[in-house]
């Protein structure tokens, strides 16, 4: 049966209809006990939800929905690494690359945390030899240049941690640093050739599954690269390539010597990954300690997510209200907005994470589904946001959910007047955090506002109207470090599991990025191909056609 046919469903849709329907959400947050109610804590993060539109007689709707759906079992299930990855028959035990050393994990007789654990040791034994200058490049100097080159999962999460962590690099003597570069159109990678150094440069191959396109391509540009400089081969690829994957084999095929080769496995989803070997950048950037502390943070969340009753259970909860955003209110975009730079590549992270895992419309039995599914997930830097599309959000005419995350605390007391001038920045983007998500759930007329009016005008100018009723989630950090960036992230990954349980769908596989990559296929050998092609339809053969002729090269746009 699908959910949408369950009692539970139905109850929520009763409810809607009676009790939700025409209320604004600002009129729910009038009530004094509004924040005590709908704000959870955990560790010192806290989550408030006062800003959704749910009562009481919501969340306990949602909570029965949860029940019906079995989420309890699921969760299980994920934890004890049963296989509920069905369509790639394998389990989804990102969870195990974050437990503690001392914990086993058993699964089909195997504890699955003896190889986490070894993978753990060979990534402290690269970080060491890198960090105290023994990995030389081919004509003998230290290494000072990391570049990953990988895409989707095998980048955004190393991205997302190095860059929001960068205060906490270590200050190596060698002055190690990091890089990426993901892109297949070569423009990130020429700008690595054009700017380090290859006698100390390594690059670190990372993809699960050794195929994809985008990295091998770069990778072959950055072998050429360092082939122009030293033509011996072996060298190169002892001294400049590190290999991640799960295929062995392919790491050896390409010339990644074994010493060189860390292990993934096919129970890690990529966009799941960052808490593996896949994360080597970031042990290298903040060093093994730190790198521990992402883990541990994460590992935090597991706990409280696999142990802690729904009712209290954060992720849980997030998901459900997303459920309810989507399905009941029908909201169909959430924004993500955190008010700290650092965290500027959190919305693309989410991006991937969310809308990869849940942008299906098939149950795990391949069922077509009849409600939505994942919203469309966009975001940027709050402050900067703030000056580009919530323009949209205050006064278009689409229905927006908003994250807002921020850090409680930022820059420590300083007697300079920098320091001061710093923590008034602080005060500041929080005011703007916290002022935006009430400005969006409140509405008003600016006109009213300016005369400081509480007298309500007949006939507001209406280009100066704010409709308001936009909703949101506050999540604040105590501050941002290894550990609570490792418990935000996995508190998202659990949201996304939460809302595939009630949507009965399989976040774990990815098959709607594959048409996509066989079409590129055939759409390259014909634009190889020199005659005219008219294999495809009439726009396509066009613009590969155009291509060949060479249209536009002696215009004025060109500079070739
Ligand atoms: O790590 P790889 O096997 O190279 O995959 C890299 C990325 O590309 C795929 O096409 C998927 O869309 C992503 O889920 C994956 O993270």
């Amino acid at each position: 049966m699908k959910i949408s046919e369950s009692k539970e469903w139905k109850q929520l849709t009763s409810h809607l209809l009676e009790d939700i329907q025409g209320i604004k959400v600002g009129e729910l947050n009038d009530l004094k006990s509004r924040f005590e109610d709908f704000s959870y804590e955990f560790d010192d993060l806290l989550i408030d939800f006062s800003k959704q539109k749910v009562t009481s007689k919501t969340r306990e709707l949602l909570l029965s929905l949860a029940e019906a759906a079995n989420l309890k079992s699921s969760i299980a299930a994920l934890s004890e690494g049963k296989p509920i990855n069905t369509t790639e028959n394998r389990p989804a035990l990102h969870t195990a690359c974050r437990l503690p050393a001392s914990v086993e994990l058993v699964v089909d007789q195997i504890d699955i945390n003896l190889a986490v654990q070894e993978e753990i040791s060979k990534i402290d034994k690269m970080v060491e030899k890198l960090s105290n200058g023994h990995w030389r490049g081919y004509s003998g100097k230290p290494i000072r240049d990391i570049v990953n080159l990988g895409v989707g999962g095998s980048d955004l999460g190393p991205l997302l941690v190095c860059e929001a962590l960068d205060e906490f690099k270590v200050d190596y003597p060698n002055n190690i640093r990091v890089h990426f570069a993901s892109t297949m159109d070569g423009s990130q990678i020429s700008d690595i050739f054009n700017t380090l150094n290859p006698e100390t440069t390594v690059f670190v191959l990372v993809s699960k599954s050794f195929s994809t396109i985008d990295t091998l391509s770069n990778a072959a540009s950055a072998k050429a690269w360092l082939m122009s400089n030293c033509p011996n081969e072996a060298l190169v690829d002892k001294q400049h390539f590190i290999g991640v994957s799960v295929s062995a084999e392919k790491m050896g095929e390409w010339g990644i010597h074994p010493d060189n080769q860390l292990r993934l496995w096919d129970w890690v989803g990529g966009r799941y990954s960052l808490w593996s070997s896949v994360g080597l950048t970031i042990a290298i950037k903040l060093g093994m300690e730190n790198f521990k502390l992402l883990l541990s943070g994460a590992h935090s969340i597991d706990k409280h997510f696999f142990e802690t009753e729904l009712s209290q259970n954060l992720p849980v909860l997030m998901g459900l209200i997303g459920v309810w955003n989507s399905n009941f209110l029908g909201v169909p975009a959430q924004a993500i907005l955190p008010y700290d730079a650092r965290l500027k590549y959190l919305p693309n992270y989410l991006m991937q994470l969310e809308m990869e895992s849940n942008g299906k419309s098939v149950t795990q039995g391949g069922e077509s589904i009849d409600y939505d599914s994942c919203p469309v997930l966009w975001g940027e830097v709050g402050p900067n946001a703030q000056h580009a599309f919530y323009q949209m959000m205050h006064q278009g005419t689409r229905k927006v959910t908003s994250d807002f995350i921020a850090p409680i605390r930022r820059f420590s007391k300083e007697d300079s007047e920098h320091g001061k001038s710093l923590q008034e920045q602080h005060l500041l983007t929080l005011a703007n955090c916290f002022a935006q998500s009430r400005a969006l759930m409140t509405g008003g007329s600016l006109d009213e506002l300016a005369s400081n009016s509480s007298e309500k005008k007949q006939f507001p100018n209406p280009h100066k109207f704010y409709p308001g009723d936009q909703t949101s989630t506050t999540i604040l950090i105590p501050e941002l470090n290894p550990y609570t960036l490792g418990q935000l992230i996995a508190l998202y990954e659990h949201k996304v599991f939460v809302m595939a349980t009630i949507w009965g769908i399989n976040p774990f596989d990815q098959w709607g990025v594959e048409l996509g990559k066989i079409m590129a296929n055939e759409t390259l050998s014909e634009l190889k191909n020199a005659a005219s092609t008219e294999k495809f339809d009439n726009g396509t053969n066009t613009l590969i056609n155009l291509v060949k002729e060479g249209i536009g090269k002696n215009g004025k746009g060109s500079n070739s």
